[in-house]
């Protein structure tokens, strides 16, 4: 039987990686340097997904002392990026995201990553997981002048796996809005995956389809395509 899908493209926080609490742990060692408390996973989990420049905005200003302008923001975000980078405690894989990723692969899928995470965090964690080698193209949030929601950070990984753009048959796979709106501008239908961090209802994302477990992933590939085409 032919693949629904040649392509696809994941996202990371929050759809391959649980990594709001190594982020809380990283970004609670920044505020300590710079005096500021501490916040909770549960705060940090509503501000993953827009890069990490806006995160550390984001955490500042939720400790009740925002930082002033782009000035403030770089040696707080250069102390962040320096620790996640250097920070050697193993993130978390959702359950069945390897085996479901291998099983594709070795249907002939071809996988591509499109993450806001800095690329050079996005790299050292896809070694240490063991990931790397199933991607052809990695895109982080600072890869190209542009970044989710803007649909040419996906088109762009598209491109780099030789996706057909007259004839993509790919999808998204991904965890909240930013997800949605570039799968959307990319011109490709859109998975969302309801236990990341979506930030409101996953029901009110605009996904085409909804999964609970990464390992529903073929068989929800195979109800979406039959709906898309
Ligand atoms: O905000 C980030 O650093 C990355 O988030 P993403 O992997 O969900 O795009
Ligand atoms: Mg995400």
């Amino acid at each position: 039987m032919p693949l629904p899908f040649a392509t696809l493209v994941f996202d990371l926080d929050g759809t391959l990686i649980d990594s709001a609490p190594d982020m809380t742990r990283v970004l609670n060692r920044t505020l300590a340097h710079f005096d500021r408390p501490p916040l909770t996973e549960a705060q940090v989990r509503t501000m993953v997904g827009d890069g990490s420049a806006m995160l550390v905005r984001q955490a500042f200003a939720a400790t009740g002392a925002p930082l002033a302008d782009e000035t403030a923001v770089q040696p707080v975000l250069r102390h962040y990026l320096d620790a996640y980078f250097d920070d050697e405690q193993p993130s978390t894989l959702y359950p069945g995201v390897t085996e479901t990723l291998a099983a594709l692969t070795a249907s002939g899928v071809r996988l591509g990553l499109c993450t806001n995470k800095p690329e050079r965090i996005t790299r050292k964690l896809l070694n240490a997981l063991g990931l790397a080698p199933l991607f052809g193209a990695v895109a982080g949030g600072d890869t190209l002048p542009v970044k989710k929601p803007d649909g040419r950070h996906v088109t762009w990984v598209l491109e780099q796996l030789g996706a057909d753009p007259a004839s993509p048959r790919a999808a998204m796979v991904g965890d909240n809005g930013n997800d949605v709106k570039a799968a959307r501008g990319a011109g490709i239908p859109v998975v969302a995956m309801s236990y990341g961090y979506p930030r409101m209802p996953v029901a009110d994302l605009g996904a085409d389809l909804v999964l609970d477990r990464f390992a529903d992933l073929p068989a929800g590939l195979e109800r979406l395509a039959a709906t898309v085409r």
